[in-house]
């Protein structure tokens, strides 16, 4: 059997995590292949603030008129560049890409009334294997790619459907050590959901938010071909605790 530490993940690093050196050293260190989605939410807030933008959500997603969605790729761009330098100098080789390199991937409006933001339609994964069997590890910016030219994807909706493409299990690390029964109370996680759980949660309100994407791209992955998908705090050794199953919320399909 193989062991479950060179079991090949995909990895979603949250843009709420603060302790990027600490989680970098986390993945850098994991033994098997990983494909990386990273997101950056409270920085292209920031950002978008900074030039005098105002930002508005629509169920966890951020609303993009044509004229922000140059700022949200630079800021999401130059934030996987970064990730990219700190995982390579830690010894793992990586490489930062949007779905604007080599069509990784296509995408489609969403919503007219959400602006430029997209969902992905195909992920052309053939890059992703290259890169992979040469050795390197494809961290993926959250952009996809129409005939108008770049959207803005949720940066769990583009993991999700990039596990369910790769039939890879998929793990979203963010501030939270899962799906909480009661938001307010950390000791509150819930350690297994399948769809109708996850969908009475949110139909009553207890996953909201930024969980909202969250959930739905972990279910997205399962059903597109992810064996499963979970959600747990970005910290050191939590990869290791999550294939185990004592760390987390396990999403898993029926
Ligand atoms: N039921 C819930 N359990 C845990 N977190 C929840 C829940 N409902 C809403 N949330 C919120 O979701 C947030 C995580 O989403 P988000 O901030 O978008 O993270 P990331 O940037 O890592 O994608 C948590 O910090 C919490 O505020
Ligand atoms: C459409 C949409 O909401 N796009 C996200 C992309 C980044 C992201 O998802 O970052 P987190 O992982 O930090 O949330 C945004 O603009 O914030």
């Amino acid at each position: 059997m193989m062991n479950t530490m060179e079991q090949a993940l995909l990895v979603k690093i949250g843009g709420s995590l603060k302790e990027a050196g600490e989680l970098l050293d986390e993945i850098s260190a994991y033994p098997g292949p990983l494909v990386l989605v990273h997101g950056g939410g409270p920085r292209i807030a920031d950002w978008l603030n900074r030039m005098g933008f105002e930002t508005h959500f629509h169920r966890g997603l951020r609303i993009t008129p044509p004229e922000q969605m140059e700022v949200v790729e630079m800021v999401l761009t130059t934030l996987g560049k970064y990730l990219a330098e700190g995982l390579s100098r830690r010894g793992r080789p990586s490489i930062a890409l949007t779905g604007r390199d080599a069509g990784l991937l296509e995408a489609q409006p969403l919503d007219p009334l959400l602006g430029r933001v997209g969902e992905v339609t195909t992920v052309h994964t053939q890059v992703i294997h290259k890169l992979l069997q040469a050795g390197l590890t494809p961290l993926i910016a959250p952009i996809g790619l129409d005939t108008q030219g770049p959207l803005n994807i949720n940066a769990d909706t583009a993991a999700g459907a990039i596990a369910g493409a790769l039939h890879l299990p998929a793990i979203f690390l963010t501030d939270v050590v899962g799906v909480l029964r009661n938001p307010k109370d950390p000791s509150s996680r819930l350690p297994q959901l399948h769809q109708a759980q996850v969908q009475a949660l949110m139909q009553e309100g207890t996953i909201s938010g930024g969980m909202i994407p969250k959930v739905e791209a972990a279910l997205n992955a399962v059903h597109k071909g992810a064996p499963w998908a979970a959600i747990a705090r970005g910290a050191q050794g939590i990869l290791q605790q999550v294939l185990e199953g004592s760390a987390g919320t396990r999403i898993v399909g029926g």
